[in-house]
């Protein structure tokens, strides 16, 4: 992922942007809920404006009374009840978005992209960090708006009894939505980045360990990893604890910045009255109002806490919208006829690590071309630019003579077959399994397959046979079977091309034998490249190359 580190107004843009199409979901929000904040403030105040008339010998009846208090209390609830509504369903169907455009960029950056990441970080990335933007999408938009709308209002009512009252509230709510938010985010943006990167770091260690748990318990390294675990759990405990303790410190700095205005609004409502400059129903409306109305610009407030976690995700799940693919889709014409694959003078480094020098090679139609050398030398590398998983960094990888960076990307899946060294296997039936080399295969087609690759038997030796799910399989299949299912599948494949990477590494000598009789009958109708250590293998070459590391 492309580490970097957006300012928040850069981010806060890039998440806005994404809300372009629900404006109007938006405008319901922001206005039910600055008028549902208005009706919650106008209920005290009411209570003190009836005080004050009562006093004055002109109150409004009790009746008249308890239905202004219950039509707005009535209100106040609607309106909330429409803002939550229209806030989580905007926040909903873009996290949707975003969803989808996260799973389109990591299909794109697929298989090679890939490769960098760690899948812990990735499944943080999908699933917790996607979810905590619902906070930017629910809980910030609408109230940085709310507050806005809110705190006019308000002013401007305070302006009609007199202007110091005004001008302190204006004072006290800019500290309050701009000063303190933003005292906030600088002690609590490294915090709130330290919390995500635990967290992933975290749950890397645990996939790990389910991974290695086999060897944890060959090697007697529980303990070790027990450790390292409890190490992760407690850095993660050290970093939410950095965390709360700023987001208490904003908490109470602006609950005390809260009851300072209340002591600071009465004592100039006071001054006032003793200067003669308001009466006494002056005095307590405005400052019942003033207390009442704090709720639109505490929310902004506390804004900066929520936003700490949510920006740091934010920074995430945007990383992997960034990152570019390894090599770019094309869509071209569709390719009939499969005659030449070759590599001319081709060069390639990982992240500027130099593996494959100058290679020369090529793959005619109906051959089969061993391919052996010394571990690491780039073979399996090599078959990874054939299937342009990778673009080369100097020289070409041709198919019928032309660039594979401008054959069409699918076209060339269709071709190519590729059998790796790991069988990765679906938790799906073993049928379907096999069956995703070739959705269009029928079930007889499938069996066929497997016949060749030697697992029909021990497939149907399984109470539930092809329905069998490999889920429930969990570790049951031996190497050399899962390795079997990948031959299935490169079988059923019907592309002109099969890259064969090790396909008999996990084989005894029978089933090999019987293997490399289904490859050589594969190569009377395809191409075949296999990569291969085993001089028993690379017999049923045509053409053997072999790399020469020196
Ligand atoms: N995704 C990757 N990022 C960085 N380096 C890589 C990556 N994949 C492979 N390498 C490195 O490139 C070199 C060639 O690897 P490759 O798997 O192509 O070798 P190989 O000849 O197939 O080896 P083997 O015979 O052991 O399977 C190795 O040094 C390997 O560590």
């Amino acid at each position: 992922m492309a580490r970097q580190q957006l300012s928040w107004p850069t981010m806060a843009r890039r998440l806005l942007g994404m809300t372009r199409p629900l404006v109007k979901t938006m405008g319901v929000a922001i206005t039910a809920g600055s008028l549902g904040h208005l009706a919650a403030i106008a209920i005290p105040t009411l209570g003190a404006w009836a005080l004050v008339a009562v006093v004055q010998g002109q109150g409004p009846s009790l009746g008249a009374l308890a239905a202004g208090f219950i039509a707005l209390g009535l209100l106040r609830a609607l309106l909330h009840y429409i803002e939550q509504l229209a806030n989580h369903d905007m926040a909903f169907r873009i996290l949707a978005v975003i969803r989808d455009r996260v799973f389109k960029a990591l299909r794109r950056q697929a298989p090679a992209g890939l490769d960098k990441h760690d899948s812990g970080t990735l499944v943080s990335v999908i699933t917790n960090d996607i979810e905590l933007l619902e906070v930017f999408y629910a809980h910030t938009i609408s109230p940085v708006a709310i507050a806005v709308i809110v705190c006019t209002a308000m002013t401007l009512f305070f302006a009609s009894f007199h202007w110091a009252y005004a001008l302190l509230a204006l004072a006290i709510y800019l500290l309050l939505a701009i000063a303190i938010p933003i005292i906030t985010a600088k002690l609590g943006r490294d915090p709130g980045r330290q919390q995500r990167g635990d967290l992933s770091r975290l749950n890397n260690i645990l996939l790990d360990s389910f991974r290695g748990i086999r060897e944890c318990v060959q090697f007697g390294q529980q303990e070790s990893r027990r450790s390292l675990l409890a190490g992760a759990g407690d850095r993660l405990a050290r970093s939410v604890w950095q965390l709360q303790k700023t987001e208490s410190f904003n908490r109470c700095l602006s609950l005390g910045l809260i009851l300072l205005s209340y002591g600071a609004f009465w004592a100039l409502a006071g001054y006032l009255y003793r200067a003669g400059l308001v009466d006494w129903g002056q005095v307590v409306i405005p400052a019942v109002a003033f207390m009442s109305a704090f709720g639109p610009v505490l929310a902004l407030a506390n804004l900066a806490n929520n936003l700490l976690l949510t920006f740091a995700s934010g920074e995430r799940v945007l990383a992997v919208l960034d990152d570019l693919p390894e090599t770019e889709e094309v869509s071209g014409d569709n390719i009939y006829e499969f005659d030449k694959l070759t590599m001319d003078n081709l060069s390639f480094s990982y992240d500027g690590q130099p593996v494959l020098k100058d290679w020369q090679l090529s793959l005619n139609a109906n051959e089969i071309v061993g391919l052996t050398g010394p571990s690491g030398c780039g073979k399996s590398t090599a078959l990874k630019l054939l299937m342009r998983f990778y673009d080369p960094s100097q020289g070409a990888v041709t198919l019928n003579g032309q660039d594979l960076r401008t054959v069409d990307s699918a076209a060339l899946r269709r071709m190519e077959s590729y059998m790796t060294q790991e069988t990765h296997l679906f938790n799906d039936s073993l049928l379907e399994n096999v069956r995703l080399a070739n959705l269009d295969a029928s079930d007889e087609m499938v069996y066929a397959a497997c016949r060749k690759a030697r697992i029909h038997d021990v497939i149907m030796a399984f109470p539930e046979g092809y329905a069998t799910g490999a889920g429930r399989l969990g570790n049951r299949l031996s190497a050399g079977e899962r390795q079997r299912i990948g031959l299935a599948r490169a079988f059923l494949h019907e592309g002109a091309v099969a890259l064969f990477d090790e396909p008999t590494a996990n084989l005894d000598s029978l089933n090999e034998g019987m293997i490399l009789k289904a490859i050589r009958e594969e190569g009377a109708k395809r191409a075949v490249m296999i990569v291969s250590h085993r001089p028993s293998t690379l017999r049923i070459a045509d053409r053997l190359i072999e790399v020469d590391t020196d």
